[in-house]
């Protein structure tokens, strides 16, 4: 029923496109930060010249026909028909992926029409994906506000898990006085907090790793999806964390109580107590639906700045849900302070180029079910043994006694995925 894959085995790869000049923004500051080399960037765009200064490594201009090298003109029907033209490129880089990310701006035309094109590839070659995207500030004028909205109506078709960050949301939350170069690095920045601690713990450099698998599920919850990420440091009390992670200021008001799923991704130090991580299970479990199917990963971090580092993505949240809840129900409230962070995962990442003599594994979709709740706190008690066994081998220096019966967490050196 399962299948055994040693540590060395590789850790899946995730594509990020960022599209349009939105997306390339985004891209070119995850560059600048320190990546898992399983992760890669494509700067996607019509815009020539905009690609032209591009940091990233990988960058793939679309539409050279259509647009003639220029932008897309506020046109989403040009920026669909940009990605079109560039379709066989598109699926090439997305069959290899194991699992996608798409960023970009609505409103103009190029992340407009080509983001839902993305992802609709992403849909045919069954790839699981999270799309999140921007929309404009409201002085951007109710034309570029009503192609961004039917943008990303366009793009729920496709997507089942689409994260919205209202550009209009920074005005009001930042400092009135904050340049709008600093905004857009503070909107930015929230992708790449959401990445760094998704790749940690999909990847195998976790201690208890989310499976893809459960990755999978979770995201092919239909509805809105949303994310918060927040940082505890000492003393600071942990319900205060996990409510300023529920209620980031920079993403759409959501009620994370109506979410069908969750994925938790906890960075901590080698201090991190068990009780500490039970607590973040459990106050999860108040604050979200019973029969949420909640995963959390843990990644240690020796040098990580403050105590730990929550990063929550739900989704299956219906639409209603995101209008009704102006008024967050829930206690606490974070600045952007809160959300600050810096994270190193890995300090070997390098390149961004596609490998394209890579094999590529099939990932299946998994029917989800969301009467079928993850989160069981026994599987915490055996972290604690899981501990014990692992110093213990440690000190004997070897890998051995799989114990194929014990939940994923407790296995050590080994990654189980389910079926595929
Ligand atoms: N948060 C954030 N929003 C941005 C950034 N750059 C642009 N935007 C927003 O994204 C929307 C779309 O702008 P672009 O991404 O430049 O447009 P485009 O998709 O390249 O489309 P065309 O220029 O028409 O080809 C704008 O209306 C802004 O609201 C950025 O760096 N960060």
């Amino acid at each position: 029923m399962y299948d055994l894959i040693p540590t060395a085995s590789k850790a899946p790869c995730i594509t990020v496109f960022g599209v349009g000049g939105c997306g390339c923004n985004t891209i070119n500051q995850l560059s600048q930060s320190t990546l898992n080399d399983n992760i890669k960037l494509i700067a996607v765009n019509t815009d020539a010249q905009s690609l032209a200064i591009s940091q990233c490594d990988t960058q793939l201009q679309i539409g050279t026909e259509t647009t003639k090298g220029l932008g897309a003109g506020a046109d989403p029907e040009k920026g669909f028909e940009a990605a079109q033209e560039s379709e066989q490129t598109i699926k090439e880089i997305v069959e290899l992926a194991d699992v996608i990310f798409i960023t970009g701006g609505m409103g103009g035309g190029t992340g407009t029409g080509a983001i839902p094109f993305i992802a609709s590839i992403a849909v045919q070659l069954n790839k699981p994906f999270v799309a999140v995207v921007t929309t404009p500030f409201e002085f951007e004028g109710h034309q570029r506000n009503q192609l961004a909205h039917a943008g990303v109506e366009n793009l729920m078709q496709q997507a089942s898990s689409v994260i919205v960050l209202p550009n209009d949301k920074l005005a009001k939350t930042l400092d009135k006085k904050i340049t709008l170069v600093n905004a857009f690095f503070e909107s930015n920045r929230i992708l790449q907090d959401v990445l760094q601690g998704l790749t940690a713990t999909i990847s195998q450099s976790g201690l208890i790793n989310i499976d893809l698998n459960d990755f999978i599920t979770v995201v092919n919850h239909q509805g809105r999806a949303a994310m918060g990420v927040a940082r505890k440091s000492e003393g600071q009390d942990l319900t205060h964390t996990i409510n300023n992670a529920l209620n980031n200021p920079l993403l759409e008001e959501v009620d994370f109580s109506r979410a069908k799923g969750a994925i938790v991704s906890v960075m901590a130090t080698e201090d991190i107590e068990l009780s500490q991580y039970n607590a973040i299970g459990e106050l999860l479990q108040q604050q979200l639906d019973p029969s949420a199917m909640v995963i959390i990963g843990l990644t240690i971090i020796p040098d990580l700045s403050c105590e730990l580092e929550l990063m929550i993505i739900a989704t299956g949240i219906d639409s209603d849900a995101i209008e009704e809840s102006k008024t967050p129900t829930k206690q606490g409230s974070s600045s952007a302070e809160d959300v600050t962070k810096t994270v190193i995962i890995h300090s070997d990442s390098s390149t961004n180029i596609i490998d394209k003599s890579r094999n590529n594994t099939k990932v299946n979709r998994i029917d989800s079910n969301a009467n079928n709740a993850r989160f069981d706190t026994s599987e915490l008690f055996c972290l604690q043994d899981f501990l014990v066994e692992k110093s213990r081998k440690e000190e004997q220096k070897e890998i051995a006694g799989l114990d194929l019966d014990s939940p994923t967490c407790i296995r050590w050196g080994a990654k189980v995925i389910g079926d595929t």
